[in-house]
């Protein structure tokens, strides 16, 4: 294993140990030990064996006569009895003392041995071994990893190498719950995996064992489960089927779902059953964890008592799961104070970050901030939803190892720099420097943002201000000439294939926007130079934002977010109303007519529909699409949604998906030239369909459409499509 570019430390640092650990203690100032070339190792055989064949993989020549020793063990194995009053009494802790000639790695259970070899791991990567004595645990019980995301599941490779990561950062949990596989969620989740997937969560699961891993399998029943015998005894039997596989934690998740799976009586019940007649009945099964349909507090309805019917009725060991305050929330003591009364349990915190999968043009590189420190005994489990690119997704995920491991030492900035040097070794600075301009999310329905530049900042806000401001030119044409370079080096750079692959189509935006930035600035330079040299950075610049526009219509098309976005909270708007403004001072000293917009986006959505109001609305050639929801939608009653463009079109069609049968009588569609006179357009919905279509007239141009909830009620849909065909 290449150990990276980090050169060797003379003695242990601590703060470079991933997570940070609760105590380490230097035994004797500034003494080390060199890392024992070969060693005698004590063990009770067969006692911890992951942590054994780590150390094996870690140290690889032992031999029996020699005078250092290493020792591992759990509480309670003869070999290290004598160190057990110094073992943490925390479940996953253990103890490492580093001397003269012995190494002790004594956890409290097997897992916490496991643990210590990890940290061992690191120091040796680091250099020679200071004498110190370590007591570590983790502050939260479950740490981890929900794949809970829409989009295109992770590859079998991509969970491969997860776990392992997992494993080295001290992560116990991965949840397997992708929405989009049929067969963790409708129509398929009565039926056995086939046999080539059933090998696959074998394999799996292996590895989650081998990573000290809780391989925890989800399914995903309340779309269509019906609240009979025949159904119960269907979920019972595919987990008896996961448990034949291997599976040995369990999960049941009833989010995203409308009718009336929704029922928390019938919920609680099932999950009380299967508790009862399969958890407990099986002794070697963590406790199971369910995800409730009111999952965040934004949609909670307390008086209407679901979320306490669950908390009087579950079983106590059943954790329940909770997003926040909202569907996408940091988490603090407030969003616990609220929550765990209601449940009558500790929440089990899903944390919806760096999940991407309703802004799916943004990679979400940047640090893991905002959670609070101080709440660890206010939770039984802390597990990250991440993007469906398993390995950009290693960035946070690190940190969130980090954060959950020892809330109260984390440091943001310092464990998302190690994230990244941890993820990319040699090319770290570039990556870097990549990732702090791809950070943000861009508008969003969830209203969820994530800072972006920020070491930028001040001098894009004064160049904001005074475009001539020369320190300002200068400074953010450095960064733009070396976001630039980095975005070259990663392109080219093969340290992480798996890496680079996921993140080509934002490291080419991220490169044409570095050179954007330089055109636009070197246009403020040659402002009162010559002409030619003015003109040929404009060309340039134009040229550019053509290039970044066509990769934005051509790469990453999924059918939600489409696009690929870099620097979209700061840089690029900057350098956009920058290059709008030289270039109309240009115009103006010369008379010329160059082009002074950037980029613009004609359309603008409105809605009073709560969940929708700030969703985005973009034209891509001729179709106008608003990006699309998760979520179930409650539209109140004489709520609409409204479209608006600034210069008059000729819509042709509209076609959208509410996700429900029968319901386009629920709405109106109506459409106006100037937003005074409405002419409503009829809605056609096949029957048993859920798409609905309109065909518009064409006779007059138009600049608003709206659709209204005229049913007198509130109604419940999903948001799955709404695209507006234009006339070429
Ligand atoms: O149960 C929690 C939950 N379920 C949904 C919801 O959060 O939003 C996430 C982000 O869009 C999505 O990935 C997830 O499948």
């Amino acid at each position: 294993m290449v150990w990276g570019a980090t050169p060797m430390l003379a003695q242990t640092d601590a703060s470079l140990l991933q997570p940070k650990v609760q105590e380490f203690e230097l035994s004797q100032n500034e003494k080390t030990v060199a890392v024992p070339s070969s060693y005698q190792l004590v063990l009770t055989e067969g006692s911890c064996p992951h942590a054994a064949e780590a150390l094996k993989q870690l140290l690889p020549n032992k031999q029996e006569k020699t005078e250092f020793k290493i020792i591992l063990g759990k509480k309670g194995d003869k070999a290290v009895k004598k160190y057990a009053k110094k073992i943490p009494s925390h479940k996953e802790g253990y103890y490492i003392e580093v001397d003269d000639h012995c190494i002790v790695i004594a956890g409290a259970d097997a897992r916490g041995a496991f643990y210590g070899v990890q940290t061992l791991a690191q120091m040796v990567r680091q250099g020679d071994l200071s004498l110190c004595t370590i007591e570590d645990y983790p502050d939260i019980a479950f740490r981890g990893v929900v794949e809970g995301f829409y989009g295109t599941p992770w590859s079998h490779e991509a969970r491969m190498r997860q776990l392992a990561f997992y494993g080295r950062n001290k992560m116990n949990t991965y949840i397997y719950g992708p929405k989009d596989d049929p067969y963790h969620s409708s129509p398929n989740w009565r039926k056995p995996y086939p046999e080539k997937e059933a090998a696959q969560i074998h394999a799996l699961i292996e590895q989650a064992a081998r990573n000290e891993v809780n391989f925890v399998w989800a399914i995903h029943p309340g779309k269509d489960i019906k609240w009979t015998e025949a159904d119960r005894d269907a979920l019972i039997q595919k987990f008896e089927a996961m448990y034949q596989l291997g599976v040995r934690s369990f999960a049941v998740f009833f989010d995203d779902i409308s009718g009336d799976g929704t029922d928390p009586v019938r919920q609680a019940e099932l999950l009380n059953y299967i508790d009862t007649h399969f958890i407990q009945q099986k002794h070697d099964v963590t406790p199971l964890v369910m995800c409730p349909t009111e999952y965040n507090k934004s949609w909670s309805d307390v008086k209407g008592g679901y979320l306490t019917t669950l908390g009087k009725m579950l079983n106590p060991s059943i954790q329940i799961m909770w997003t926040g305050d909202r569907v996408i929330a940091c988490i603090d003591k407030p969003t616990l104070d609220w929550i765990n009364p209601l449940i009558q349990r500790k929440a089990y915190i899903w944390w919806n970050f760096p999940v991407n999968d309703y802004v799916r043009d943004h990679l979400l590189l940047g640090p893991v901030y905002g959670n609070a420190k101080g709440i660890q005994d206010e939770m039984s489990g802390f597990v990250s939803n991440p993007m469906e690119h398993a390995e950009s997704s290693k960035i946070s995920l690190y940190s969130v190892a980090d954060y959950t491991w020892n809330l109260d030492t984390y440091d943001s900035i310092q464990s998302w720099k190690h994230a990244i040097q941890d993820l990319l070794p040699q090319k770290a600075a570039y990556l870097e420097t990549f990732a702090t301009h791809c950070s943000d999310l861009g508008t969003n329905g969830h209203g969820f943002r994530r800072d972006e530049s920020v070491p930028l900042q001040p001098m894009l806000k004064v160049l904001a201000q005074d475009m001539n401001a020369s320190e300002a030119v200068d400074s953010v044409l450095r960064e733009c000439m070396r976001l630039e370079t980095a975005c070259d080096v990663l392109l080219a750079d093969n340290e992480n294939p798996a890496l680079i692959h996921e993140m080509r189509p934002w490291l080419k935006q991220g490169k044409l926007l570095g050179e954007y930035g330089q055109c636009v600035l070197q246009m403020v330079k040659a402002l009162n130079g010559k002409d030619a040299a003015f003109m040929t950075y404009y060309d340039r610049a134009r040229a550019l934002q053509t290039l970044m526009y066509e990769l934005d219509m051509t790469e990453n098309q999924n059918p939600y977010q489409p696009g690929v976005k870099v620097g979209s909270l700061i840089l690029l708007p900057t350098l956009n109303q920058v290059y709008t403004q030289v270039t109309s001072t240009y115009n103006a000293q010369h008379k010329t007519h160059l082009e002074t917009k950037a980029e613009y986006n004609p359309y603008t959505l409105t809605s009073d529909v709560p969940q929708l109001k700030t969703q985005v609305v973009r034209a891509r050639h001729q179709y106008v699409n608003v990006s699309p929801s998760n979520e179930v939608i409650k539209w109140p009653a004489g709520a609409m949604l409204q479209i608006a463009v600034d210069q008059p079109v000729r819509f042709e069609a509209l076609t959208m998906d509410l996700g429900t049968p029968r319901v386009a009588s629920q709405f109106t569609l109506e459409v106006s030239s100037e937003g005074q006179e409405w002419k409503s357009v009829s809605l056609s919905q096949a029957a048993e369909k859920t798409e609905i279509t309109a065909s518009i007239p064409t006779d007059t141009s138009l600049k608003f459409i709206r659709l209204t909830n005229k049913s007198g009620q509130e109604t419940q849909v999903y948001f799955k499509k709404f695209t507006l065909k234009v006339q070429k």
